[in-house]
């Protein structure tokens, strides 16, 4: 079993904060600001344009990506950072449209986080081949891969109550029909142990800023299947995702393998920070973070549901079935998580009803969620939330 205190010291947290909202964005390891200085100041202010090549930061993206890589049990070679991960969204299923040219059907699920839906519906208007978005309830995902579907595109932890689906089977179900599989791991990398390799995933994208903790605006992560690597015709023909970017060749041609999925030049400070925090997962078993995440999350689910029997559990009840987040129900769930964060339990709200508490055992442990526990049964006992500080929305939520 990792040294979880030890894990837990390599993190800054506030003072008088419980903080239960990694999942959205993880907290700052306290090597990071360390390390940012150190690229600012020995590498972009000594070396110049130079740390391009002596620091190594042009080969960032894929050495990264490997970090990565073993977290979600990909093959080595096979996953690069880089820009948002809407972006790698679009990326990844323009590259599997390309593969099943004779297909229209893209399905997804209502539970898909927005930015991947609005994706997809920009690129169906960009290519104007007559494709059609198809979303169905989650659990009717199964049933409605048919021969039409091109490609399933699913996240497989669902952003609001946690819901996980069953990525090899759902795959395998794709594959039975001849559609490809890409899977949005923003709430799995760093959550829960995924196995791209072995799932046979088509393509798996993902983000760095919530359970990796890598910071604002980290750089995203693209996936591309070994036997995918060479066919995928890159949408975003960027030059450096182009096989000689520096022979600066009047027209694109790809580079090997999932290095096409690079764009343009990478973010070299973000990258900084997030080497810091991938630091603190080496050694560390994704299997042993879920097994304790599961333990700490029944703990808060059976805590909350004994004092708050106004509060509805909209999280799987099997640990099994759940990432690594505890949902309730309440219908001023917006007010109670504002009385939470005024009370120093930072969750997060998601529309209409969702009160949402991310479960992170690199630096959560039972007394943090003993008192989390304590704050939200404050809050919705004595029913801190009806007060009108809470009622103003701000525009993040
Ligand atoms: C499943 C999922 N996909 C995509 C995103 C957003 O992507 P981006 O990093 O481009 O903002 C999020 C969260 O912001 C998410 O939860
Ligand atoms: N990416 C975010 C941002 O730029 C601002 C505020 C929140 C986010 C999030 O990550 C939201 C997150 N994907 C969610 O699950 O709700």
């Amino acid at each position: 079993m990792p040294d979880f205190t030890a894990t837990k010291s390599r993190f800054h947290l506030p003072q008088g904060v419980t903080y239960l909202d990694g999942n959205s964005l993880g907290p700052l390891p306290r090597a990071a600001a360390d390390r940012m200085g150190r690229v600012m100041q020995d590498e972009w202010g000594e070396m110049l344009i130079t740390g391009w090549n002596k620091a190594g930061w042009m080969a960032q993206p894929g050495v990264l990506g490997d970090r990565i890589g073993r977290l979600i049990g990909a093959e080595p070679g096979h996953v690069m950072l880089g820009d948002t991960l809407s972006i790698k969204v679009y990326q990844a299923l323009a590259a599997a449209l390309s593969l099943r040219p004779g297909r229209r059907v893209i399905l997804s699920d209502t539970g898909n986080f927005p930015t991947d839906l609005y994706m997809a519906e920009g690129l169906i208007k960009m290519l104007g081949q007559g494709h059609e978005l198809r979303c169905v309830a989650p659990e009717e995902v199964e049933d409605a891969i048919t021969e039409e579907v091109a490609a399933l595109m699913l996240t497989e932890v669902d952003y609001r109550t946690g819901r996980r689906h069953d990525m090899p089977h759902l795959t395998q179900k794709a594959h039975a029909v001849g559609a490809l599989a890409i899977w949005d791991l923003a709430h799995s990398a760093g959550a829960v142990p995924v196995d791209v390799a072995g799932g046979k995933a088509d393509f798996a994208v993902g983000c760095t800023y919530k359970f990796l903790n890598g910071g604002p605006g980290a750089p995203a992560f693209i996936y591309v299947a070994p036997r995918h690597a060479e066919a995928t015709a890159p949408a975003l023909s960027g030059w450096l995702g182009h096989a000689a970017p520096f022979e600066f060749e009047q027209t694109y041609r790809a580079a090997p393998g999932v290095a096409r999925m690079r764009v343009g030049t990478p973010p070299v400070l973000a990258m900084a920070s997030l080497e810091a925090a991938l630091d603190i997962w080496d050694g560390v078993e994704m299997a042993q973070v879920y097994a304790r995440a599961q333990t700490l999350s029944e703990r808060f689910i059976q805590g909350i549901e004994a004092t708050c029997p106004m509060l509805t559990l909209a999280s799987p009840r099997d640990p099994d079935q759940r990432g690594s987040q505890v949902s309730f129900r309440f219908a001023h769930g917006y007010e109670a998580m504002q009385a939470c964060i005024a009370h120093g339990v930072i969750g997060d709200f998601r529309a209409p009803d969702i009160m949402r508490f991310g479960i992170t055992p690199l630096y959560l442990d039972e007394g943090d969620i003993d008192r989390a526990i304590e704050v939200v049964t404050k809050v919705m006992v004595q029913e801190l939330w009806d007060d009108d500080t809470y009622r103003h929305r701000s525009a993040v939520t």
